[in-house]
């Protein structure tokens, strides 16, 4: 019997319901993760990659959220969860690294005792076995002077020490998976890829499985095995990371692999390479939201949604045209 999945996410939807018009951020994303296996999400700004690590923690504000659809990681069901359940999954089930260490960190607490705090409140256990948990984290995450460090407040860190501190408080419960949300855009080049270098080593110590957002193919060729590429709130093209690279098969990602050839993105810039704006959320056209900007689209393109096609093992792209994109036959 084939192993089911760490996380499953399946046919879910989140749309936004404070505003004067809702606003359909994810439309039907289906996605698994595997343990010990790491998905980077990549896609431009808005596409819903962040909203959808949010609310594998229920992060998206609840009140003015509508979510439909199914979430489970290690076979809970996260969207059933009660707040005592939720408290205990975030941290220990699913943990989650953030562009910004400041929205980890406290800044009023020393590093040491927030991991310890963090260790005492999810496992229990005696202040100092916590703090000895802490320091192993420290040496883990390769922060030199770890026992000093502890008594560290996250200002008197650089900005590539308090990543790590954060990457060690993520950790702090064992959690099966970890989230990273653009985990490296807010620091320099050098920084970013022992971090990313550093994730890549804790998740085959920890065997824990990660997912990440980027809008840069760089990183995810850098740190993932399989990529999922979102356009519109919809996962359009998934796949291994070499198979996506070599031979692309939704228009959209494509059109993403010709504009890294222009450097890579940034957040917020427009893609030169594929003319048109982002579909616009609060008013998604019916069928493929790329349709308006492909240039492979056939009328049929903007009136059905078109269903995954297994373009090979375990390469799926969502388009009427992978008969167009197919890679041209080797020559005998
Ligand atoms: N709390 C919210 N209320 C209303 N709209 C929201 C909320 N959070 C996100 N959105 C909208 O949902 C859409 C998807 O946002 P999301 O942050 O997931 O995009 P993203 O792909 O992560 O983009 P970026 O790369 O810029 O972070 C955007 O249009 C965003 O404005």
């Amino acid at each position: 019997m084939a192993i089911p999945p760490l996380v499953d996410i399946r046919d879910l939807h989140v749309t936004f319901t404070g505003g004067p018009k809702p606003i359909r951020a994810i439309n039907g994303v289906d996605l698994t993760l595997d343990r010990g296996e790491t998905l980077a999400i990549l896609g431009e700004s808005g596409s819903g990659k962040s909203v959808t690590l949010r609310a594998m923690l229920r992060l998206n504000p609840e009140k003015r959220t509508k979510v439909e659809g199914s979430i489970t990681v290690g076979g809970k069901d996260v969207l059933a969860l009660g707040s005592k359940d939720l408290q205990a999954f975030r941290g220990r089930d699913v943990s989650m690294i953030f562009q910004e260490p400041a929205l980890a960190l406290d800044p009023v607490y020393t590093l040491g005792h927030q991991i310890a705090e963090t260790i005492v409140k999810h496992d229990g256990g005696s202040w100092d076995d916590a703090r000895k948990r802490a320091l192993d984290l420290f040496e883990r995450v390769r922060i030199p002077s770890p026992e000093r460090r502890l008594d560290n407040y996250p200002h008197e860190m650089s900005g590539g020490m308090r990543q790590r501190a954060m990457i060690a408080l993520a950790l702090a419960c064992n959690p099966k998976v970890l989230l990273a949300d653009e985990p490296t855009t807010a620091l320099d080049a050098t920084v970013q890829i022992q971090i990313l270098l550093l994730v890549r080593e804790l998740q085959r110590e920890f065997g824990i499985a990660v997912m990440f957002v980027t809008h840069d193919i760089g990183v995810a060729v850098e740190v993932a095995d399989r990529v999922a590429v979102m356009y519109g709130g919809r996962i359009v093209e998934t796949g291994p990371i070499r198979d996506i690279l070599n031979a692309p098969r939704h228009p959209y990602t494509i059109g993403l692999l010709k504009s890294r050839a222009h450097g890579a993105m940034t957040k917020g810039q427009r893609l030169d390479a594929i003319p048109g704006s982002p579909p616009d959320l609060a008013n998604l056209p019916p069928g493929c939201s790329f349709a308006p900007r492909c240039k492979l689209a056939l009328p049929a393109c903007s009136e059905a949604t078109p269903a995954p096609v297994d373009v090979g093992s375990g390469h799926m792209a969502r388009c009427f045209r992978t008969e167009a994109t197919a890679p041209a036959p080797v020559p005998a």
